[in-house]
């Protein structure tokens, strides 16, 4: 994957720090690298795009929704178990040509990603986090350095948005007690106001017939610890077998 070759960069010390979509990192990473900084997060939604229909509900019965993502495709057929889940891969302009050439009728993608390309006019709906909730740590980027480099871990410690990385770090902190990996069906969003963080999250089943909701609160110091009492709590609602069924994809 992409992020192991900016990770190899580094520990071959051909670059210092490290930039990377914070949603694509693992969450236990190796002892020689840590994160330094989080910048300012961009438009957390997922971004809904279509050419024939303004939304999930007006998706034709039966239709075909692209996408690649485990947790977007269980979160779109819990909302429409109707729908039928296809493949969807490569870059912006790829996609976009799948849906014009109807490949399928629907996808989702991060606005952030989109705004970041200059690719904002094609989000046909921007989806809410009150009822759809992105991935854990979406939106956010993080600079990673070499754990024993002082003065770059000083550069990029300078630049960090703490309610960016309190919101983070505790997102992730819930991906950690729940699976390290991206390709569980794993929504979660914190937001800070005011020193206060506030943490949604939920887990579903593959095909969307199940799932389980938990929030949680406190100060920001306590990021990861709220994040990880919300998994905690999850687990608990859910049972074991829940999550060994991720397995079976
Ligand atoms: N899964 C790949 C990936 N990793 C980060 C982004 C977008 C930018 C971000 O969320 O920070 C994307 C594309 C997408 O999910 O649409």
């Amino acid at each position: 994957m992409f992020t192991k070759e900016i990770d190899q960069a580094l520990f071959d010390n051909r670059i210092d720090i490290g930039v990377h979509s914070a949603k694509d990192m693992a969450t236990k990473l190796p002892d020689e690298m840590k994160i330094a900084a989080f910048l300012e997060r961009e438009d957390v939604r997922d971004a809904f795009i279509s050419l024939v229909a303004r939304g999930i509900d007006y998706l034709p019965e039966g239709g075909k929704f692209g996408t690649s993502s485990i947790r977007r495709a269980a979160q779109v057929k819990r909302m429409r178990p109707d729908l039928r889940i296809v493949p969807f891969r490569g870059n912006v302009q790829t996609r976009l040509q799948k849906l014009a050439d109807g490949v399928a009728d629907a996808t989702l993608l991060a606005m952030a990603g989109l705004n970041r390309l200059g690719q904002g006019h094609r989000i046909t709906l921007p989806l809410e986090p009150e009822s759809f909730l992105p991935a854990p740590a979406q939106g956010a980027i993080a600079l990673a350095v070499r754990s024993n480099d002082e003065k770059s871990l000083e550069l990029a410690s300078a630049i960090n948005h703490a309610p960016t990385s309190h919101a983070v770090m505790s997102e992730r902190a819930l991906l950690d007690v729940l699976d390290g990996s991206c390709r569980t069906p794993v929504a979660a969003l914190a937001q800070l106001d005011d020193g206060h963080l506030t943490i949604k999250a939920e887990i579903l089943s593959l095909d969307g017939s199940e799932h389980f909701a938990e929030s949680g609160e406190g100060t920001s110091d306590e990021a990861e610890a709220i994040g990880a009492d919300v998994a905690h709590r999850l687990l608990a609602a859910a049972g074991p077998e829940f999550i060994a069924r991720w397995s079976d994809q």
